[in-house]
């Protein structure tokens, strides 16, 4: 049975670090206050809890804006079950969503200048001088180690910088936006990182979508906010790709020639090979060189078709396996013939992949490959939390053995 121990934060200036010998192992630790403290930015919180076991995980998501983090995230946390929220009575504007398993922080808040400020000194949020590297990987080695933060919040509404939100440590820390794997530190916490790579083709047409049709904005605004975040997004955002474990690439098609609508896509899965507890999917064989047309009998497609590749690779010099599938569903509920061709899925049942994207066929991406691989890597992020949280389980065990 787990023992509680309560602390008192008035009582100690620095909670025991949980590697230092007066941290008491396998205990439950509650840090109280006695008197009302205003959270200070940068200051760790209350220590919650922390079994070897129960050691938050921690998933990096990258991606420039517009480029479907939050619709991945939906995908992802729709994996675990349960709903994921704000915190409940808390700053309306807070980017963090929370449920019983994860916890999805945005790293937006982390930006050290507000709009004025940034405006002031002329630098985009994509400069790392507009972000506080050291706080971001202060407060995610806190929340890994079992300890709540007192996390900042910027405010897209008013571009200013709110009061702090506490984080608790979750069973799995989502840190989305566009630098997770920018400073090394931070990187190093990473358990498994994504990038979406949008190339800038569909980028536009996304945004488009989005900024000029559900908010008005003109064309030329968003042509011209895209090409002022270029330079810096390709200095800052774009680099980061070749730290990540699994990178989502989306290009335009290549099955209509000249293809400029943006509205049918081709969408590879770029995985490393030898990363801990994560097994790449693969179609039909394990190491071919495969290129499948599965339309047909059991698989209805209009125009222009549907095209699946899977092979080997290489990706800035490393080795990949890259699944591939160019064009669109026209009946998603077919898709379990597809599915049926795909191994090491990491799903719980027969035709998981298929009922997941059936649950969410409102999400953007739903008929094409964006939603398919995003879908499952949100599998593999659960089977590769699963098996983190079991290697942890039976670590002591074999230790008393031996
Ligand atoms: N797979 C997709 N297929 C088509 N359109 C998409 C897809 N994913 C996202 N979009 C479009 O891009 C827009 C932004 O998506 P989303 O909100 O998920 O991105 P985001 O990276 O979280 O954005 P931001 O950082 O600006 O909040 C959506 O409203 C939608 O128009
Ligand atoms: O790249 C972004 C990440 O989403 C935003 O542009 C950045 O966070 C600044 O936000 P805002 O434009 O609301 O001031």
């Amino acid at each position: 049975m787990a023992v509680s121990t309560i602390y008192s934060l008035n009582s100690i200036s620095t909670p025991p670090k949980p590697h230092s010998p007066f941290f008491p192992q396998k205990h439950i630790l509650f840090f109280t206050t006695t008197t009302k403290r205003p959270p200070l930015r940068g200051r760790r919180s209350a220590l919650i809890s922390c079994s070897a076991e129960e050691k938050t995980v921690v998933i990096g998501l990258a991606a420039d804006s517009g480029c479907g983090k939050s619709t991945f995230m939906r995908r992802l946390t729709s994996v675990f079950g349960g709903a994921a929220e704000p915190p409940k009575g808390g700053n309306p504007d807070s980017n963090t969503l929370i449920s019983d398993t994860t916890t999805v922080i945005c790293l937006d808040d982390y930006h050290s200048l507000d709009r004025t400020g940034r405006k002031e000194k002329g630098v985009t949020a994509l400069d790392p001088r507009a972000n506080d590297f050291d706080l971001m990987y202060e407060q995610v080695k806190a929340l890994k180690d079992g300890t709540a933060v007192d996390k900042p919040i910027y405010n897209h509404v008013s571009g200013l910088l709110d009061p702090p939100e506490v984080i608790k440590p979750p069973k799995i820390l989502v840190i989305e936006g566009l630098h997770p794997m920018y400073d090394e530190r931070v990187r190093d916490l990473l358990d498994f990182s994504i990038y979406l790579d949008i190339s800038n083709e569909v980028k536009f047409a996304w945004k488009i979508q989005r900024d000029m049709a559900e908010r008005g904005h003109s064309l030329e605004s968003i042509k011209a906010s895209i090409e002022a975040r270029k330079p810096d997004f390709d200095a800052y955002i774009d680099p980061q790709k070749q730290f990540a474990d699994a990178v989502i690439e989306v290009l335009p098609t290549q099955l209509i020639p000249d293809d400029n609508e943006g509205k049918v896509l081709r969408v590879r899965l770029i995985m490393k090979e030898g990363v801990k507890f994560f097994n790449p999917v693969y179609l039909f064989d394990e190491g071919s060189t495969i290129s499948w047309i599965p339309c047909g009998r059991k698989l209805t497609c209009s125009y222009p078709g549907i095209k699946f590749s899977y092979g080997p690779d290489t990706y800035y010099g490393q080795e990949v396996s890259v699944l591939e599938m160019d064009g669109q569903f026209d009946r998603l509920d077919e898709l379990i013939y597809v599915e049926s061709h795909l191994s090491n899925l990491s799903t719980k049942f027969y035709g998981e992949v298929t009922q997941q994207m059936l649950k969410h066929a409102d999400f953007p991406g739903s008929n094409n490959g964006t939603g398919l691989f995003q879908t499952i890597v949100g599998l593999k992020i659960r089977d590769l939390f699963e098996q983190i949280v079991a290697t942890r389980a039976a670590a002591p065990l074999a230790a008393t053995k031996a």
